[in-house]
C-alpha cells in the first residue's frame, strides 16, 4: 500500500535573485521510488534542501505527518572530504539522530552499520579515513550513512553521478531496498539508468513542475 507520507503545496523559493522553486506541488508516496529529474539549475536540490527541512520556502509549504524523520544525502560536492573522520565514523553518525550525537552504540547500531557498509561493498574500507578513499567510495559511506539512519524519507542527490558501473547497481539495490521497507525515497539524478529504476518521475524545469521526458526502460 503506498500512503501519502510528504507532500509540497504551491511551494516557492527564492535564491537571491533567482526564483529557484515556482509554485511546485507534488506528492510523494511511500513505498516507492521517485526520480527527480530536470536540467542543471531546475529546481533539483533546492527542492530536496526544502524537504530536509534546511532550506525555508519562501512561499507555500510541505506538509508531512508528525514525527516523519528524514534523511539526507546532499550532492558529494557539498560535503568536505577532509572531515576527521573514518568511513565507520560517517556510517555511524546515521544513528545520531536516534541515539544522539557521539553516544556510545549498541549492539543493534553496530550490526546496521556493518549491514549496510556490506550492502555498498564498504566493508574493507571501515577503518580508513573518509580523506584517504576516492571520490566513489565516500560518495557510497555517505549514501549509506543514510540507509543507516533508517528514516521515513530518504533524499539523495545525484549519488551515481560520476561512479562505475557495479557501484550504480548496488546504490539503486539499496534505494530500491529503502522503498520496500516503506521509506519515501526521492532520487535526484541525471541518469537514465537510475530514472528507468523509479518507480514514478517528478520532472523540474526552471523550477515547476513539467512533464517527465520518456525514458526507455532498461536504458544505461
Ligand atoms: N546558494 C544559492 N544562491 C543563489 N542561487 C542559487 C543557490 N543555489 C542554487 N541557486 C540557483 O537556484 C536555481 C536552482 O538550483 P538547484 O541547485 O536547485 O538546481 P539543480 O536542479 O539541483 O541543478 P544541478 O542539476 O546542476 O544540480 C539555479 O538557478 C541556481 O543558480
Amino acid at each position: 500500500m503506498t500512503t501519502e507520507l510528504l507532500a509540497v503545496r504551491d511551494l516557492t523559493v527564492r535564491r537571491g535573485s533567482t526564483v529557484a522553486l515556482d509554485g511546485v506541488t507534488a506528492e510523494l508516496p511511500a513505498g516507492a521510488v521517485t526520480a527527480l529529474v530536470g536540467p542543471n539549475g531546475a529546481g533539483k536540490s533546492t527542492l530536496l534542501d526544502v524537504l530536509a527541512g534546511v532550506l525555508p520556502p519562501t512561499a507555500g509549504r510541505v506538509e508531512r505527518r508528525r514525527g516523519t524523520s528524514v534523511a539526507y544525502v546532499p550532492q558529494r560536492s557539498a560535503v568536505s572530504a577532509h572531515l576527521p573522520l573514518t568511513v565507520a565514523d560517517t556510517l555511524a553518525m546515521g544513528r545520531w539522530r536516534d541515539r544522539g550525537p557521539w553516544r556510545r552504540l549498541r549492539r543493534s547500531d553496530r550490526d546496521l552499520v556493518a549491514a549496510c557498509a556490506e550492502r555498498l561493498g564498504l566493508t574493507p574500507l571501515l577503518g580508513r579515513p573518509l580523506s584517504a578513499v576516492s571520490g566513489g567510495q565516500r560518495q557510497r559511506a555517505l549514501v549509506a550513512q543514510g540507509l543507516v539512519a533508517r528514516a521515513d524519507v530518504l533524499l539523495v542527490d545525484e549519488p551515481t553521478a560520476g561512479v562505475d558501473a557495479v557501484t550504480q547497481e548496488a546504490l539503486l539495490a539499496a534505494l530500491r531496498a529503502e522503498a520496500e521497507r516503506g521509506a519515501v525515497v526521492l532520487h535526484a539524478t541525471h541518469e537514465d539508468a537510475a530514472v528507468a529504476h523509479a518507480d514514478a518521475v517528478l520532472a523540474l524545469d526552471q523550477g515547476r513542475v513539467v512533464d517527465a521526458p520518456a525514458v526507455s526502460p532498461g536504458r544505461r
